[in-house]
């Protein structure tokens, strides 16, 4: 999917074909299970299709393997306490678990801050190439490559020197994406097949060691191979780049052309995963440590599965552990999740309800609303998890409220919403119905559903809701008012 399709805020010009996948939700049963759309295919399109699922299958394998050894690891540890974190891709489930780790084990927490610099680095630096593609000079007529920007007609002598001196950061891109993705011989992993289409993502593969690497001080882990260390020198070697170019980042980004064209193109940069363009000054100055928010904010994709055991810091639980599961939230990577629902005590599934008017990155004709809706209702109807607790949160609604704000139409994409009124508590109320009608009619027992608004970047506000979860992990208390 192109980087301006997935950010787009507003509803399609009259004189371009509507590019929204629109979805009515009162046809969510009888689209049950979807309809894969093969039907019309090309030789072409078939041959292609067979490469993805064998890249795919690939990929697969590999996470298979990297799940049996921590299938195999995990027996040997025992834990108070397991939540298992699911959603699609981009719903919040890692920025919920960092939010866990900040509650609990601030101290872990704080340890690894420092690592997240190199995460935040490279989000930073996408989105000044991604401008930068605005400033290319492919012949007029010669359509942009996928995801990226169509290029100013003619850039004048500040833009021209903003592209020369900003030049430098397409390699600091290189080495930030290397260290934290890397294969075996330390290079920058390829992309999985489901991802290749999106440009824009980093994905952690399971067992890197970014954090322990560039862990608080620099020195590196003491095991460190030599290309590990190598890439904690890049690392700082990239570093220093982006100082170098912070006061050119802020012209660029200031530029009233830039801005314009975005405006055009109907690009919202800001409502981008990993969007540090608006703190340039303060995230590019020489000693900058992130705060505990710009964790919250950086955007690294999980792939596969990842088990993170907390050993609680905080009273009443001290000492316990707790045993929270994330998983990589693309289609490609949903069969991995089941072996992971054993012994699970609480689900919680993130639904990001901003994500309306976006199509999934795996598949540009699925509107992610959609996605959402039916993948809740497969996970309610999972006997596994017939005695787990379920917490939804319908997270990203500051999302939510800017894109309604500034016009988009909820209606425009989910055409049973009808005439309603477009406000956000319109529209919240309407979703939180509508998953509230699945889980009743799919939910394989008669537990209840604790339903939270979230913002998963509001550390605050999300230290409260977790507070509720612990409650119910505590006490069984259900008789409270996020009840549906
Ligand atoms: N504005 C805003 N951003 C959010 C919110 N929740 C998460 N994000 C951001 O959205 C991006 C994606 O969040 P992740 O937690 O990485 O998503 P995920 O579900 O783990 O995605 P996968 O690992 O791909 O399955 C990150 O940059 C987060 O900072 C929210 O409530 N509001
Ligand atoms: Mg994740």
């Amino acid at each position: 999917m192109s980087f301006r399709d997935r950010f787009s805020t507003k509803s399609p010009k009259p004189h371009t074909p509507p590019r929204a996948v629109q979805v009515d939700l009162e046809e969510l049963d009888s689209q049950w299970p979807p309809v894969e759309p093969l039907a019309n295919e090309t030789e072409a399109q078939r041959a292609d299709r067979l490469e993805r699922e064998r890249k795919a299958k690939a990929v697969s394998d590999e996470i298979d393997h990297a799940i049996e050894l921590e299938k195999h690891e995990r027996r040997k540890r025992r834990v108070d306490v397991k939540i298992i974190l699911l959603g699609q891709a981009e719903s919040g489930k890692s920025t919920i678990l960092r939010n866990f780790q900040l509650k609990f084990t601030p101290a872990s927490f704080h340890a690894e801050a420092a690592a997240w610099r190199a995460v935040i680095d490279l989000n930073l630096v996408r989105s000044v190439t991604f401008l930068l593609s605005l400033l290319s000079e492919a012949p007029q007529g010669t359509p942009p490559p996928e995801g990226t920007l169509v290029p100013l007609a003619d850039i004048g002598d500040d833009l021209r020197r903003l592209r020369v001196a900003l030049s430098p950061l397409r390699h600091v891109e290189e080495h930030l994406a290397r260290f934290l993705s890397p294969d075996d011989q330390g290079r920058a992993a390829p992309t999985p097949a489901w991802l290749s289409e999106r440009g824009f993502e980093v994905a952690v593969r399971p067992g890197s060691r970014w954090k322990a690497l560039f862990s608080r001080g620099g020195a590196g882990a003491s095991d460190a191979s030599k290309s590990e260390t190598q890439g904690v020198e890049e690392v700082k070697n990239a570093r220093r780049v982006i100082e170098a170019c912070r006061e050119d980042i802020l012209a660029l980004w200031a530029h009233p052309r830039v801005r314009r064209s975005l405006e055009e193109q109907s690009v919202a940069l800001q409502f981008q995963s990993g969007f540090f363009l608006d703190e340039v000054e303060r995230i590019a100055a020489p000693g900058y440590q992130p705060s505990p928010e710009d964790v919250l904010k950086a955007r690294i994709q999980t792939v596969g599965v990842e088990e993170h055991v907390l050993r609680m810091e905080t009273a009443p639980e001290l000492g316990q552990s707790w045993s929270i599961i994330d998983v990589g939230g693309s289609r490609g990577m949903r069969a991995a999740w089941v072996p992971y629902f054993d012994d699970v005590n609480v689900l919680v599934f993130l639904a990001p309800v901003s994500a309306f008017n976006q199509t999934l990155a795996e598949d540009r004709t699925v509107n992610r609303l959609w996605d959402s809706f039916l993948l809740w209702k497969t996970v309610c109807s999972n006997k596994l998890l017939k005695d787990v607790s379920f917490i939804l949160l319908l997270n990203k609604y500051d999302i939510l409220d800017a894109k309604l704000k500034s016009g988009v139409q909820f209606r425009h994409y989910v055409t049973s919403y009808k005439d309603r009124s477009n406000d956000q508590d319109s529209v919240l109320i309407y979703l939180k119905d509508k998953f509230s009608m699945i889980y009743k009619q799919y939910s394989t027992s008669q537990r209840p559903l604790h339903v939270h608004v979230t913002c998963a970047t509001d550390s605050h506000a999300t230290s409260l809701v977790l507070a509720r979860i612990r409650e119910v992990i505590f006490t069984g208390n259900f008789e409270r008012a996020d009840l549906l």
